[in-house]
């Protein structure tokens, strides 16, 4: 094994290790190990570095001595040549460019969208699937509720006549906005702007296992009270559910807003990781073609080093260490301690204060070379520490940061794959599916072949897509080989030329030139033949390059899925949950539309018909009424004045006793007569109340005509009535039975005549004979007995005739008591009642009683009829309302799900994949 070096490089004068600087010129020093000869990549940075790099220009040119470093890395670089490589990465940029645009101009539409949805569903609340309960017969909340909460105030009866009826009938609920069953069992809408109605079914509509899949992002998470999602949407006011819809949607144009700033971000991240001491550092320092991170033979990088642009740190080269726990913003220097790069070295050990550090170095290479800055994407290296137990966790999270776009695994050829490289990248390829590869320390290899086979046999199993792909992103390489410039220049105070293990001590250093494979470290041993080494080396220089490439490749493709295609894949997902949720409240509004629409189509004639009944019903109650009252009273009127006109000849029953009990004979038949007239009177009340009850009946049965089972009378009692308004006769009635009314003086002189006339008569019948037979009269018989008998003797028969006269007219009178007295009682009641006014006054009363009790019922029949056509009126006005908003939110929906679709096509168009890596490559 034999070190080669570069014949113009003066290397001898120090070790690997100690810092180097050229000794006898100012430009740029490197070193190179191989052949002796320098190798075309090689001799193409020094060219690179003499003359364009603007490293302090070149010595030839007779410039600066070179003892300061100048990375004129504000001058311009030239433009670099279309070579197949460079064409291939204008393709992908191309690619990458036209799906960036219609990516971030969908992530715009969809925003745009999202913010009209928001505005939308505060007008007409959206209504949200939830999986229905388990037992549907268990009632709703709001079948709980009683759908007419005004019918259960306990209603004052204005009459006793009526009772309060039982629990009112169901009344159709009113225009509800529920959905239309789309079919399956499972889900159900819920009602929206309608929220206080009742819904008396809620439809099904997909299954529980579509559910789950129904919604992803706009998906509301809810998790309380142990409640079930569903268990919430069905306990929640659609309200509710609309605003946590609300603040769904705000988070996810939140998100959408940050996958758009991170399309538009330029810049790329590239996390290098690998097992410890595996080369990761001299890998990274290798693409750089400049020792920025520290190397070491001991495991030395304890923390992320992060290496950007410096042009982002305002042109400036220095360490940003940002401490443990600490965001870092760069423009805030609280958030970081500020380093010189020569002390990254301490900085990288140091994990106990920082947790990270942002390397800002000026880039040396070429546009069309460099991977920091290549012209299309700005990418940013991260060296991580080597894989440990301890740091395994830490890189595998970092790894799937949605900020990385590729994972660069370096693999010690020598050690291949250890458990915890194994580990991280089985983890890793979930996430990433494609890692790319660096096998380092390919030149200690000797058996390089069968190096080659064990790697990709482990690597087939650990990530089958980058196995599949590993010409392209299985890389063997030795970082060490590549010169790389001294962190402070090719000939700045930092290059100490550690960065290849055999580096010999020049600004640049060149690795050394082992071509041997055995794995030794024996690295620039003296004695190989030059030619061999030069060629060898060639040929590491040329299988980085092609790393390199690789790389970029791989970035910028990478770069496009990294970075397009969360953005896409969320895109996809938000724009499936509004063609979701739009298609579900498109067919909830359609089918609510088409319900109101026909309900509007039976409420107009409805409600005409509600208008004639109550007029209709309010002529015929009145009628009704007038009518029943005016035959209640008529009969009223003849009833009790004819039981009081026949209250004479009206056999009552009572016995007569005697003239000794003749007066308690006249009180009884006197209460009799009054019982008698209260009878005729309560029998006018017993008629009124059956005419009545039929008239109630009967207006019951009109209420029943016009508003069906929805009509719920009170229960009219008759026996209520003329309770409190009863017939008082028997006070009102005030004469006391005197002497005169035992005898009935009309009759009782007119019987008294008769006594007379017949006395006479019977005196001188046997004087004057026949004569006297013919005399009607007594007068006629006295005058003519005068004439027979002569006035003498008629005087002399006066005396004792007068005196049978008054005998016999007294007990004419006295026997005549049980005929006369009912007459005399009879008159002398009749007339108090007439003057009472009494027949008049019931038959008012009880009419008036009648009138009463039927008006109750047509009043509440009236009222029923009323708010009846006030209700379907409130119900046509309110359909048609939704009716409107059922149209518009149809119109907004089918709007909706037309324009998600469309820029879901969009979406679906924009192919990440591309051209295969390097596919382009000619
Ligand atoms: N022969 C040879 N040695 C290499 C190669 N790459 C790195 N080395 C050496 O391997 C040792 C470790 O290199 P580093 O770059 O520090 O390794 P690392 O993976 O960054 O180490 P940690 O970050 O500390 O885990 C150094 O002595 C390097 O010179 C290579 O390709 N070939």
């Amino acid at each position: 094994m034999s070190r080669n070096v570069s014949p113009d490089r003066d290397f001898s004068s120090s070790g690997p290790s100690t810092p180097r600087r050229a000794a006898t010129s100012g430009r740029p020093q490197y070193m190179t190990v191989g052949s002796g000869s320098t190798s075309e990549s090689a001799a193409r940075l020094v060219a690179l570095l003499d003359d364009d790099s603007g490293y302090g220009g070149s010595i030839r040119s007779g410039g600066s001595n070179g003892s300061s470093w100048h990375p004129g890395l504000t001058h311009d670089r030239p433009t670099p040549s279309h070579t197949p490589e460079v064409t291939d990465r204008h393709i992908h940029q191309g690619y990458y460019n036209r799906n960036k645009t219609q990516l971030l101009r969908a992530i715009n539409e969809a925003v745009d969208t999202l913010k009209d949805f928001q505005a939308f569903n505060q007008d007409w609340p959206a209504h949200y699937p939830s999986v229905q309960r388990a037992d549907p017969s268990e009632p709703t909340s709001s079948q709980r509720s009683d759908p007419r909460p005004g019918l259960h105030h306990t209603q004052s009866t204005l009459d006793n006549h009526y009772e309060p009826r039982g629990p009112p009938p169901s009344r159709p609920g009113l225009a509800r906005r529920a959905g239309t069953s789309l079919g399956e069992r499972g889900w159900q809408p819920e009602a929206s702007s309608s929220a206080a109605r009742p819904t008396a079914e809620e439809p099904r509509l997909v299954t529980p296992q579509l559910a789950q899949n129904f919604l992803s992002v706009l998906n509301i998470d809810l998790k309380m009270g142990g409640l079930s999602q569903a268990e919430l949407v069905h306990s929640l006011e659609k309200k509710s559910i609309a605003s946590l819809l609300d603040g769904q949607i705000r988070k996810i144009r939140q998100h959408l807003y940050a996958l758009r700033e991170r399309i538009e971000d330029t810049s790329s991240k590239v996390l290098v990781t690998g097992d410890l001491n595996a080369g990761k550092s001299t890998f990274c320092n290798a693409l750089l073609r400049r020792k920025v991170l520290p190397v070491d033979q001991q495991p030395c990088t304890a923390i992320f080093c992060e290496v950007l642009d410096a042009r982002e740190n305002g042109g400036i080269e220095e360490v940003h260490a940002v401490q443990i726990d600490t965001q870092y913003v760069r423009d805030d220097e609280r958030t970081y301690d500020v380093y010189a790069l020569k002390e990254l070295e301490n900085i990288v050990t140091e994990n106990e204060r920082y947790s990270q550090c942002k390397v800002y170095v000026k880039d040396i290479r070429m546009v069309n070379e460099s991977l920091l800055n290549n012209g299309d994407v700005d990418i940013a290296l991260i060296d991580a520490p080597g894989l440990n137990a301890d740091s395994i966790l830490t890189t595998a999270v970092f790894a799937k940061d949605a900020e990385i776009d590729v994972v660069v695994f370096v693999v010690s050829a020598a050690n291949r794959f250890t458990q915890s490289a194994k580990e991280f990248i089985f983890n890793a390829a979930q996430e990433k599916a494609y890692i790319f590869m660096v096998v380092n320390g390919f030149d200690n290899i000797r058996d390089k072949k069968r190096c080659q086979e064990k790697i990709l046999e482990q690597l087939a199993g650990l990530s089958p897509a980058t196995f599949k792909e590993s010409s392209e992103l299985v890389h063997f390489v030795s970082s060490s080989s590549i010169p790389v410039a001294p962190l402070g220049g090719p000939d700045g105070p930092g290059g100490d030329g550690s960065g290849g293990s055999g580096g010999s001590g020049s600004g640049f250093e060149v690795p050394d030139g082992d071509d041997d494979d055995e794995p030794s470290g024996k690295h620039g041993e003296p004695g190989s033949p030059p030619g061999k080494g030069k060629g060898k080396e060639r040929e590491k220089i040329r299988d980085f390059e092609e790393l390199e490439a690789s790389l970029r490749r791989f970035v910028l493709e990478k770069r496009a899925q990294s970075k397009l295609a969360p953005a896409r894949t969320y895109l996809m997902n938000v724009l499936r949950d509004i063609d979701s949720l739009g298609t579900f409240n498109r067919n909830i509004a359609q089918s609510e539309f088409n319900r109101v629409t026909e309900e509007l189509r039976t409420l107009a004639p409805a409600f005409e018909k509600s208008k004639e009944a109550e007029t209709e019903v309010s002529r015929g109650t009145d009628q009704t009424i007038e009518e029943t009252a005016n035959n209640v009273f008529t009969h009223t009127r003849e009833h009790v004045g004819s039981s009081i006109a026949r209250l004479a000849e009206h056999d009552f029953g009572v016995q007569y006793p005697g003239l000794l009990s003749a007066y308690s004979y006249a009180e009884d038949l006197k209460a009799a007569m009054i019982q008698e007239i209260s009878d005729s009177v309560t029998r006018c009340e017993q008629y009124a109340r059956e005419q009545t009850s039929d008239r109630v009946n009967y207006i019951k049965s009109l209420g029943l005509l016009h508003l069906g089972d929805n009509y719920s009378p009170q229960i009219f009692r008759s026996e209520r009535m003329f309770i409190k308004r009863r017939d008082a006769l028997a006070r009102q009635v005030d004469f006391e039975v005197e002497t005169l009314d035992f005898f009935d003086m009309a009759s009782l002189w007119e019987r008294q005549e008769k006594v007379a006339g017949t006395g006479m008569a019977v005196t001188v019948a046997g004087v004057v004979g026949t004569r006297l037979v013919g005399g009607v009269g007594w007068v006629d018989g006295a005058l003519g007995a005068a004439k027979v008998v002569g006035a003498n003797n008629l005087r002399r028969l006066i005396i004792p005739g007068a005196i049978l006269t008054v005998i016999l007219g007294i007990s004419y009178a006295l026997a005549s008591i049980p005929r006369s007295l009912p007459r005399r009682l009879s008159s002398k009641l009749s007339a108090q009642l007439a003057e009472l006014d009494y027949t008049h006054k019931n038959a008012l009363r009880i009419s008036s009683e009648v009138r009463k009790a039927l008006k109750f019922p047509a009043g509440e029949l009236q009222s029923e009829l009323s708010r009846n056509a006030r209700e379907l009126r409130g119900k046509k006005e309110e359909t048609s309302r939704f009716r409107d908003e059922a149209e518009h939110a149809l119109k907004y929906f089918t709007n909706l799900v037309r324009k998600s679709g469309r820029i879901r096509n969009v979406v679906e168009n924009v192919n990440l994949e591309g051209p295969a890596p390097g596919a382009l490559v000619v």
